[in-house]
């Protein structure tokens, strides 16, 4: 394995996307800031060289014979428990318009860099947005991957050129998306839930719908270098394309496993929002994009999630097992506007998002008092808080900046002592020596005022007697 790699670049600043950097002259060694693999020395290569996927005939899925459309609703849910992927075959989107979109796609890749700079956006939630890497802004070790990322539905956007590419993607969003909602149907009554209950409980009909393109150039080492980092999906389903070069990777038992797609059939797999509205049934899957040094590879994702309003949960129907038991949620509620901002604006790190919802919950349940007192603490905490601010503000405005400060870092250990004191909660000696520290502020400060008032009272008597 080749592990050299040249100084430090600092390409972000040279070359505002991958592409270009790829194809400068004489590249032949990657710069530091993309050598993934020398910074996550953990991360294993993928051992198996191909497994089989489970293939979703879609056609037996919007069959009128109900055998067979059970049979597929079966089939659907053991892919959605035991892998989080699978291939869908038998489609209806014809291949001239697959192909269409991959030339337009590839087109916009090779616009001048001005021109994509255009997309170049701040927020993460701007309707087009065109970059590098995955969010650049919080990475040290950047990505071989530039992207362009669309939201189509509820709101159509588009760049405005390729010329065709507006019609062309228009069309080709209603076409997946209505893929996405007979799957939805489908793995709603794989949960024993009625077909159309999860696209109504999350408003799939004015879903969120984004395109991502995902633009991999050939990399001069690869086997430094990744394309996208291990990260599951924050929709609901995504429906994957690629241009024929292999690179996408999934974590099954443990392991990265190579998969590719047969001609014309999509990849799709589970993501977050499925995770958490199955109660961790259907687990989104981790997976991620290796690069390699002869062919530029091109994916494109259409990711379909709930409403940006829909509040995800739990389906409540979920949560009742035989003879009326509560079976606890296991992921606090969310609006999915949140989640996409919150997952979007931090960099990859595999499900890490989905586990902030997670232990809230966790939490919750083994809250002594009870999950609703402990959700009621929360929310109080959260209320009193915004007193102790005002407070704080208060006490800056009207004496000093200082003394505020001092208010503020002496209430922290004084809090962990109650806790120590009514809770009986550990009292190392960090704590100890932060709690000391403080309370040596607050007093050295009262003394200081002390000082200074003696001395005034002083310089006053003083004056008084020479006038
Ligand atoms: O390029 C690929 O195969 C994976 C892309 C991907 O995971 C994504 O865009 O979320
Ligand atoms: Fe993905």
């Amino acid at each position: 394995m080749t592990s050299s790699v040249a100084p430090l670049l600092q390409p972000r600043d040279n070359f505002s996307s991958v592409k270009l950097l790829a194809e400068s002259p004489g590249l032949d060694s990657i710069p530091s800031s993309y050598a993934y693999f020398n910074t996550h020395p953990h991360e294993s290569i993928a051992s198996d060289p191909q497994v089989s996927i489970p293939v979703i005939d879609f056609s037996l899925l919007s069959s009128n014979n109900p055998d067979q459309r059970l049979q597929a609703i079966r089939d659907l849910g053991r892919a959605c428990q035991d892998w989080g992927f699978f291939m869908v075959v038998n489609h209806g989107i014809p291949e001239s318009l697959m192909n269409a979109i991959f030339d337009v796609t590839n087109e916009f890749f090779n616009l001048a860099e001005e021109e994509k700079m255009g997309y170049e956006t701040k927020h993460v939630l701007d309707p087009i947005r065109y970059g590098t890497s995955f969010n650049a802004s919080k990475e040290q070790i950047f990505l071989w991957r530039d992207f362009l990322k669309v939201f189509v539905h509820p709101d159509f956007h588009c760049p405005r050129s390729p010329r065709v590419f507006s019609e062309l993607l228009e069309e080709y969003a209603k076409r997946t998306r209505g893929v996405a909602r007979e799957l939805l149907g489908g793995i709603s009554q794989s949960l024993g839930l009625e077909e159309g209950y999860i696209a109504k409980l999350l408003d799939f009909d004015s879903g969120v719908q984004i395109y991502v393109a995902n633009y991999y150039p050939p990399c001069p080492q690869p086997e430094l270098a990744m394309g996208i980092a291990p990260h599951s999906d924050h929709g609901l389903l995504t429906l994957l394309l690629q241009n024929g070069v292999g690179g996408l990777q999934i974590q099954h038992n443990g392991t990265w496993v190579n998969v590719n797609a047969l001609p014309n059939s999509f990849l799709v797999n589970t993501g977050d929002q499925l995770e958490i509205v199955s109660n961790g049934k259907y687990k989104s899957i981790l997976h991620r994009a290796v690069v390699n040094n002869k062919m530029k590879r091109i994916s494109i994702a259409m990711v379909n999630g709930p409403s940006f309003d829909a509040c995800v949960a739990p389906a409540s129907p979920l949560l009742t097992g035989g003879h009326g038991n509560q079976i606890p949620g296991l992921y606090a509620p969310m609006k999915y506007r949140e989640y996409l901002e919150m997952q979007q604006g931090n960099k990859l790190d595999g499900k890490s998002c989905l586990d902030r919802v997670k232990a809230i919950t966790r939490e919750a349940r083994e809250f002594e008092l009870g999950q609703s007192r402990y959700y009621a603490t929360l929310v109080s905490n959260a209320f009193l808080w915004q007193f102790f601010l005002l407070g704080a503000i208060g006490v800056t405005f009207l004496v000093s900046a200082l003394l505020s400060g001092i208010v503020i870092a002496t209430l922290l250990p004084v809090t962990e002592s109650l806790a120590v004191l009514f809770f009986h909660e550990r009292f190392p000696v960090e704590k100890g020596i932060s709690l000391a520290l403080s309370l040596w502020g607050f007093l050295s400060y009262f003394y200081g005022e002390l000082q200074e008032i003696k001395k005034k009272k002083k310089e006053v008597e003083l004056g008084s007697v020479c006038t």
